[in-house]
């Protein structure tokens, strides 16, 4: 049972439709799957399979229509601080410098501010952004941008980090970079993620296991366990094995 307080993240036969033009389109029909506390998840599909609808229901910010999804066994109605999102686009204030974003969601939940400086410095330290706390987001870089967006969320501990695409528009070398620097706070904090991509890559990479979906409807069309040792290395003989295995089945 998914409601179980021992299932730490349960999806159950979750379904969405968004009105269509004249008959609903069903975006994610039947989806199913657990993830266990600590484990990183990506999901991967073409083009309007239902990734992001399906993220955004993970963190509360859309009801689905049918299913639910059940986080150490309470339904999620809602956001929750348990559940932080980072996307894509850089979703940082641009009047407030990077220190200050970094502070902005810390400062809701706690009063004493210098509490508060301590552990955005911290944080800029974690990130190696210290020298560019009084940057606003126009004065750095996509990836430090990027930076700033992991380390506003992972100031508020939360339990499960819900990534779509967040690494997608930077370049190639950033974005391995980030990949590492992800895996290297998920060492440390061992949070539970769930990471929209497209780039089968990057799945292998930093995955425990690969959710691959299907579209119209967006469903499971099949699970791999990436059974690799951490760090990965891209040369790998495995790695390519894995990429090539999920390869095909995107594109199949
Ligand atoms: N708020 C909405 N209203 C109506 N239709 C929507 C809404 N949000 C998403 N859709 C539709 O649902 C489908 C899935 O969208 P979604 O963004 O979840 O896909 P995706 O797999 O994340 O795509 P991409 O990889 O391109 O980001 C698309 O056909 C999209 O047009």
């Amino acid at each position: 049972m998914l409601c179980d307080k021992n299932v730490f993240l349960g999806v159950e036969n979750l379904g969405k439709q968004f009105p269509g033009n004249g008959t609903p389109l069903t975006v994610l029909e039947n989806i199913n799957f657990e993830a266990e506390d600590g484990e990183v998840i990506s999901i991967v599909g073409r083009s309007g399979c239902g990734k992001s609808t399906l993220l955004k229901i993970l963190a509360g910010f859309l009801k689905p229509d049918s299913g639910s999804v059940f986080f150490k066994g309470s339904r999620v109605h809602r956001p929750g601080p348990d559940r932080c999102v980072v996307f894509q686009e850089d979703a940082l204030f641009p009047w407030l410098t990077a220190g200050e974003n970094i502070a902005f969601g810390l400062k809701r939940q706690i009063r004493d501010g210098s509490r508060i400086e301590r552990e955005v410095d911290r944080f800029l330290d974690l990130m190696g952004l210290s020298q560019f706390r009084d940057y606003l987001p126009r004065e750095i870089s996509g990836g430090m941008k990027q930076r700033v967006a992991l380390a506003r969320v992972l100031i508020l501990n939360p339990e499960i980090l819900l990534m779509d695409e967040p690494f997608a528009a930077l370049d190639a070398q950033t974005r391995e970079e980030m990949q590492e620097l992800l895996l290297e706070l998920w060492g440390q904090f061992s949070h539970t993620i769930v990471f929209v991509t497209h780039d089968v890559g990057e799945a292998v990479a930093i995955s425990d296991r690969v959710i691959v979906m299907d579209k119209n409807p967006g469903r499971i069309k099949d699970v791999i366990n990436i059974e690799l040792e951490r760090p990965r290395r891209r040369e790998d003989v495995n790695f390519m094995r894995f990429y090539s295995r999920l390869y095909k089945l995107l594109r199949d």
